[in-house]
């Protein structure tokens, strides 16, 4: 079978991460086509791909069986004015924060819809993309999604559009979570006197065993957090104070946070 030919609009880093998980599982350059107008991005997709990227929308953009896009949502209309006389027979492909498909069917003329919310872990193949098809997407084309995807890690398909703003808020930001908890251990561990190697070298690790653990045991994370927490030991001390401050409660209200953001975003750059 012919490999599709994808066109991306915006070749910032959520882009390159699918270009490169795309190049890398085989899928031919020339068969992808990236519109990315900032010249110093154009040079880094050229020295890391090899690509080509246009400075603008032209014609070549109708040979697209699939359009991605990826430019941030509050350029979303400015991008998609130049595209929209070329694209309408293709399946559209939305990483967009907050962009609703029914924006994107507006602007595109397209009706086949799939918004997709990756993580940039994307980048070392080991993200999760959360995606919404929209009624007139074929099994055929969630199969094309899902293979563009593959080289980027896991995907999940939600079956309410709505669903995707809550993805965005747990799994879309959620790396940024973990980066600030671990600035946070290794903020601690360099007060309490250990070098700041040392404490990034224990943080790291720390985070990447505890998930690893979490993911390959049939244990809950509850179940694995009592088995850390001896009465009255340290890590009671230390889960008591984030008790005491919380960080439960400030979590949940910052992933809601997160979620309202998502929902505003479709209000304020919806058609
Ligand atoms: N960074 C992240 O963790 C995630 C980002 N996203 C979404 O991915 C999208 C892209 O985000 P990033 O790749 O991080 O941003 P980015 O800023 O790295 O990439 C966007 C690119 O679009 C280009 N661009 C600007 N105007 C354009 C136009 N008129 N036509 C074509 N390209 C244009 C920019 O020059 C830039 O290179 C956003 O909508 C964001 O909501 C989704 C999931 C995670
Ligand atoms: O912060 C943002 O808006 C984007 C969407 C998810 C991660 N980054």
């Amino acid at each position: 079978m012919t490999q599709p030919v994808i066109a991306f609009i915006g070749g910032g880093n959520m882009a390159s991460a699918i270009i490169g998980g795309l190049l890398k599982a085989g899928h031919p350059l020339e068969q992808l086509i990236v519109v990315e107008p900032y010249e110093p991005q154009r040079a880094k997709l050229a020295a890391d791909f090899g690509l080509k990227a246009l400075e603008a929308a032209d014609s070549s953009l109708a040979s697209a069986d699939l359009l991605m896009w990826a430019v941030k949502p509050q350029l979303f209309a400015e991008a998609a004015a130049p595209c929209a006389p070329y694209v309408a027979r293709a399946l559209q492909l939305s990483v967009m924060a907050g962009i609703r498909s029914e924006t994107l069917v507006r602007a595109t003329g397209a009706a086949r819809v799939v918004r997709a919310m990756p993580n940039t872990p994307a980048l070392i193949g080991q993200g999760i993309a959360g995606l919404y098809a929209r009624p007139e997407v074929s099994a055929a084309d969630k199969v094309l999604v899902e293979q563009i995807l593959a080289p980027t890690g896991d995907v999940l398909w939600v079956e309410r559009e709505t669903d995707l703003d809550t993805v965005t808020a747990l799994s879309g930001s959620g790396p940024a979570y973990f980066f600030y908890f671990i600035e946070a251990m290794m903020a601690a561990g360099v007060e309490l006197g250990l070098s700041a190697e040392q404490a990034r070298q224990l943080a790291l690790a720390t985070c990447a065993g505890a998930a690893a653990l979490a993911q390959q045991s049939s244990e809950s994370p509850a179940t694995l957090r009592e088995r850390v927490t001896s009465k009255g030991g340290t890590t009671y001390a230390a889960l008591s104070s984030m008790q005491a401050d919380g960080v439960a409660e400030a979590i949940q209200r910052a992933v809601k946070a997160a979620g309202q953001r998502a929902r505003e975003l479709g209000d304020e750059f919806g058609a």
